[in-house]
Parts: structure tokens; C-alpha cells; sequence
């Protein structure tokens, strides 16, 4: 038997960071979960009703003035004394248009956000608050099966969107980010919430600037960071020296999302519950395993961040062999984090170090079809004309364990290829 693994493409969720917007501090984590001024408790995954990707609706018509959006300049916003200030830097980026800003219209949309919340963007383009609110409307969708007051909350949730233009190292900037919080906050108690959407080389530069000088003085601060952690595991060790010299491990939040992929999420309850399973999980019955990613469209403006990791950084290093591992492990002692972490380290330890005769390496190029020109990925203005990052990848790694003994495990990750799918 060939297992091959299928992916719906993502819902909106998090991962185990079920802490990330609750009210509590370090001082006090018995009320993990509980929004300040929020009615329900914090669960925040948003799926819709039959589990499956929040569908879009029409996108809102751009607004070409201030006056359609419903403002919220200091603005009492509800009856709690703390606000939640979440900021994304990278704001103008792929991550942040396509998947962060939808993703806090979807809490919005579902109630899971605190009453007293707003959202800024900060990065180096300029940008006014309506050129933000523009991009942001540009990508915001609803439920299908609940469309009431669609547009109204869409006008609200982006009368709560700001903008501040900075440099990602620049403190003096970072302050003046902090004067902005400081002044939609209005001198209520705050907790801040800085989303790192931005290439990993300028990680710590900015949790250096963000904490010393846009830190919440009277709330919690917390940072969620984006995969890939670092280029290799000795900037990995790097960052995570660095990211410590200004948080503690309680504020920070690293994000693979696909783990919270629906098919990712469900592997280990179809592994582990299903008796019919267990028995069949292993070198006996599979004769090999394929975890293939595949995409339809190129970098598109991306090459800032994707030159310098590549596709292997990129998705196999992280999503994919957190895929893997979850796949190979053996029975975690629970489905606790903790316990589910030790099973994956194993298989880790127990991998075959990958030979270069293993791997196949390739970047897209150019092509025209039916009259219309595609792009190679050293066409991209973003993008070096000299660049030899891959952009495709494909490999066999192989796990030295009783299971799964001679079993290979074929990756292979493409961008700009002929179908997206992930399998
Ligand atoms: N795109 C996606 O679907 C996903 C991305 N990620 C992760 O999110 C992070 C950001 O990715 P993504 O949004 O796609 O990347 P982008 O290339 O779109 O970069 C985001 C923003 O960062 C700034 N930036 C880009 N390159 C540089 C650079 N070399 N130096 C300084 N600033 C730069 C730009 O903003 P400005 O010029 O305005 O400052 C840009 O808009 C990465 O860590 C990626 O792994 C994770 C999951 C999915
Ligand atoms: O992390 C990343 O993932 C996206 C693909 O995510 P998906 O949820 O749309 O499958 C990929 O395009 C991007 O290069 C990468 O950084």
C-alpha cells in the first residue's frame, strides 16, 4: 500500500496558542482563555459549521472615501476597562494580506474578540489608515451561512484598522508606533499583540524595538512568530537567544499553520482511535509514504522573503515534516502538546541524515501557453536575476525505527506548478 495523504486547503485557526489573546498574565493563568470584556470563553478556531474553510462571500466594494467606514477614533467600544491591541508587522506583505487580516475579521465576525480590540498595520511602505482599510476590504469574506450584517461588521472591523509606517529597526520609530497605540488605547489598561509577519532575518530586530520601546505598560505583551525559525539550526539557536534576551518563553507564540489544518489536526485522532488503523501503520503494510506540496502560482512579489530561504526553508523543513512526524510517530503517552512533542523528537532522532543523491532541486522558468505569458521566478522584480534558490524540491528520507525500517518518505514541495494541491 502507497499512503498518500490528502490536505484540504486551510480553515482559519490557530494553533495550541489558546493562551494568545486571553486577559490572564503570567501572575494569574487560572483565567487562561476568558477575553477581557469578551462574553464566552476563548476557543477561537473558526470553522464553519460543517468544519469545512470559511466560504467567501462578495468582497466589500473598495471604499473610496473615510466616511464609509464606521470610525472608531477613541470611540468607548464597550464596557471594559482593557483594550487588545494587535499589531502586524509586515502589514503590506503575502502572509498578512492573505491570511492574517482575514483571519481577525473571522474572530471578529465569530465574536471571539475582545470588545475593546484594534488592529494596526506597520511596516516600511507608506501607507495611510484608508489605504490600509482599502487592502484590508480587499480580502475580508463571510460566512455564507451567516450573512447577516456581513457589510456593517466588515464597515466596523476596518474602522478599527491603523496604519504606521516605520523601518523594522528603527526604535524612534517603534515609539512612534507606541504614541499611536498609546492614543486609539485612550489610558485604558492594554494588552499588545505584535504578529510577526516579515522575513525571520529581521525577527529580533524588531522584538528589540517593539519591546523597548512599544511594550504594554499596564497589560500583558506577547509575540507570535512565523516559521521558518532561522536558516539552519545554528541561527535557529541564534534567534531563540536573542528573542529571550527580550521575552520569556510565555509571550512567545510560534505559528506553523499547518497544523491547524483540518486533515493535520485529524491524523492523530484517525491514527490513534481508530483500531482498524494501528495495525496497518507500519513498514508490513506501507511501502512508501508521499507528502507532496504543490502550488499554481509563482513568488509574485514575494522574492524579499523567499530568495533568501528557498522552497526546502520554506514548506518542507517546516509543514511538511511536521506533517511527517506526525504521521511516523508512535503512541504519544497523551494528546497533550508536550507528550505529542516528544513522540515527533523521536522520529527526528531517528532520521536518516538526507544524502544529496536524495534530493532533486529546480526553479521554475518561463513559459507562454494559449497566448498568455507565465513568468519564471527570475522574472519576479523582487526576485535576483541571478537568484539559483530553489524553488522546487523533492526527497526521500527514511526512518531508522522497528515501524518504519526501509520505508521511504517522499517530499516533494513546487511552486508555479500545474496544480495547487497539497497531498
Ligand atoms: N505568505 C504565506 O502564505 C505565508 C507566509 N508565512 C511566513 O510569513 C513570513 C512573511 O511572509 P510573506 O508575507 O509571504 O513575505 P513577504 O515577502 O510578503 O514579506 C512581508 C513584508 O515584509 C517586508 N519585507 C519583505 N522582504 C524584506 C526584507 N528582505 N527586509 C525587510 N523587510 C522585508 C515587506 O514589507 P515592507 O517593504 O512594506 O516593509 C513585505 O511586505 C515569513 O516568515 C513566511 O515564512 C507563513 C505562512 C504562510
Ligand atoms: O508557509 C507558507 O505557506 C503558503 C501556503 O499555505 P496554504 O495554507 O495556502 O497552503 C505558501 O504559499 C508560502 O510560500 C509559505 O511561506
Amino acid at each position: 500500500m502507497t499512503f498518500t495523504t490528502h490536505f484540504s486547503h486551510c480553515s482559519t485557526s490557530c494553533n495550541d496558542n489558546s493562551k494568545l489573546f486571553s486577559s490572564s498574565s503570567r501572575s494569574s493563568p487560572a483565567i487562561h482563555y476568558r477575553f477581557s470584556g469578551s462574553r464566552r470563553l476563548c476557543r477561537y478556531r473558526i470553522n464553519s459549521a460543517n468544519g469545512n474553510p470559511l466560504k467567501a462571500l462578495p468582497s466589500l466594494p473598495i471604499s473610496e472615501s473615510a466616511a464609509d467606514y464606521d470610525y472608531d477614533d477613541n470611540v468607548e467600544t464597550g464596557d471594559s476597562h482593557s483594550t487588545l491591541s494587535i499589531t502586524v508587522v509586515g502589514a503590506s506583505g503575502d502572509l498578512a494580506k492573505k491570511k492574517i487580516f482575514p483571519a481577525l475579521f473571522a474572530l471578529y465576525y465569530e465574536d471571539w474578540l475582545p470588545q475593546n480590540f484594534r488592529v494596526f498595520g506597520y511596516a516600511r511602505t507608506k501607507m495611510t489608515d484608508e489605504e490600509l482599510r482599502n487592502m484590508i476590504s480587499r480580502t475580508l469574506t463571510c460566512r455564507v451561512d451567516k450573512r447577516e450584517d456581513c457589510e456593517q461588521k466588515m464597515n466596523n472591523f476596518l474602522g478599527r484598522c491603523f496604519y504606521q509606517a516605520g523601518q523594522y529597526s528603527s526604535e524612534e520609530h517603534f515609539a512612534e508606533l507606541d504614541t499611536k497605540l498609546k492614543e486609539k488605547e485612550g489610558g485604558k489598561s492594554s494588552n499588545r499583540l505584535f504578529y510577526l509577519s516579515i522575513p525571520p532575518n529581521i525577527f529580533v530586530d524588531v522584538v528589540r524595538c517593539a519591546s523597548l520601546r512599544a511594550s504594554s505598560a499596564t497589560g500583558w505583551t506577547r509575540v507570535i512568530v512565523e516559521k521558518p525559525f532561522g536558516r539552519d539550526s545554528e541561527s535557529s539557536a541564534e534567534l531563540t537567544k536573542c528573542l529571550k534576551q527580550y521575552l520569556t518563553e510565555e509571550q512567545i507564540f510560534r505559528i506553523d499553520h499547518y497544523l491547524g489544518k483540518e486533515l493535520v489536526e485529524n491524523l492523530s485522532v484517525l491514527r490513534f482511535s481508530n483500531r482498524v488503523f494501528e495495525p496497518l501503520w507500519s513498514r508490513d503494510y506501507i511501502r512508501n509514504v508521499q507528502l507532496i506540496f504543490s502550488e499554481d502560482f509563482g513568488t509574485e512579489g514575494r522574492g524579499g522573503y523567499f530568495d533568501n530561504y528557498g522552497i526546502i526553508r520554506d514548506i518542507m523543513q517546516n509543514h511538511l515534516l511536521q506533517i511527517l512526524t506526525l504521521f511516523a510517530m508512535e503512541t504519544p503517552v497523551s494528546l497533550d502538546a508536550e507528550d505529542i512533542r516528544n513522540e515527533k523528537v523521536k522520529v527526528l532522532r531517528s532520521m536518516k541524515t538526507l544524502q544529496l543523491e536524495d534530493v532533486t532541486l529546480g526553479q521554475y522558468k518561463g513559459f507562454s501557453k494559449g497566448g498568455k505569458l507565465y513568468p519564471g521566478y527570475t522574472d519576479d522584480p523582487t526576485v535576483p536575476k541571478d537568484s539559483i534558490t530553489p524553488t522546487f524540491a523533492a526527497a526521500a528520507l527514511f526512518i531508522n525505527n522497528a515501524r518504519w525500517d526501509g520505508v521511504p518518505f517522499l517530499m516533494k514541495a513546487g511552486k508555479a506548478l500545474h496544480t495547487k494541491r497539497v497531498v
